[in-house]
């Protein structure tokens, strides 16, 4: 199983980034995992925040097969410990499915279409993060989920 994180705009601290970074590479040590980010819209100063949602919401879309698991990141959604978001990744895999696709919304969230199109929501906490930071947060839970799968002493019950 493939799993995507979908995310948009570049990572504004470098700090951050590398952090970013330094999980991506070890993950791909476990699974097949890339991280997908699409480039902020041009000129979202003079949009609308419905209007850049949708506009967001567009491109997100386009990145998604229809055989695809769509899964949001979102405050209102489902919580999971680590231990439990393992077994749910370990779900998937074991019911063939090909692409488990996370995403991350913009400033203002998601567009009506992507939450219609969705197979599920995801919460980290039912505080609001920035959208740069929820990246690092998730793929060091991704990372986390990997390591209890194969019951490595990186996580403490
Ligand atoms: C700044 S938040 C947008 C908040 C906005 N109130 C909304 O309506 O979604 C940007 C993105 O970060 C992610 N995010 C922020 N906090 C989160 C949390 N606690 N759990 C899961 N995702 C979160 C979501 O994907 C959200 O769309």
């Amino acid at each position: 199983m493939q799993i995507k994180l979908i995310a948009i705009g570049k990572t504004d601290s470098k700090e951050l980034e590398q952090l970013i970074q330094e999980y991506v590479k070890r993950l791909g040590f476990y699974t097949k995992f890339e991280l997908d980010i699409i480039p902020d819209i041009k000129n979202s100063k003079n949009l609308s925040e419905a209007s850049q949602k949708e506009k967001e919401g567009e491109l997100i879309l386009k990145k998604v097969q229809q055989s695809d698991e769509l899964v949001l990141l979102d405050e209102q959604g489902k919580h999971y410990s680590s231990l439990a978001f393992s077994e749910y990744l370990q779900k998937k895999m074991n019911a063939g499915l090909k692409n488990l696709i996370f995403v991350i919304g913009g400033p203002y969230g998601f567009s009506d279409e992507v939450y219609k199109r969705a197979n599920g929501k995801l919460s980290l906490s039912a505080m609001t993060f920035s959208h740069q930071m929820v990246r690092l947060f998730f793929v060091e839970q991704i990372y986390r989920a990997h390591t209890i799968l194969r019951n490595e002493p990186y996580h403490h019950q």
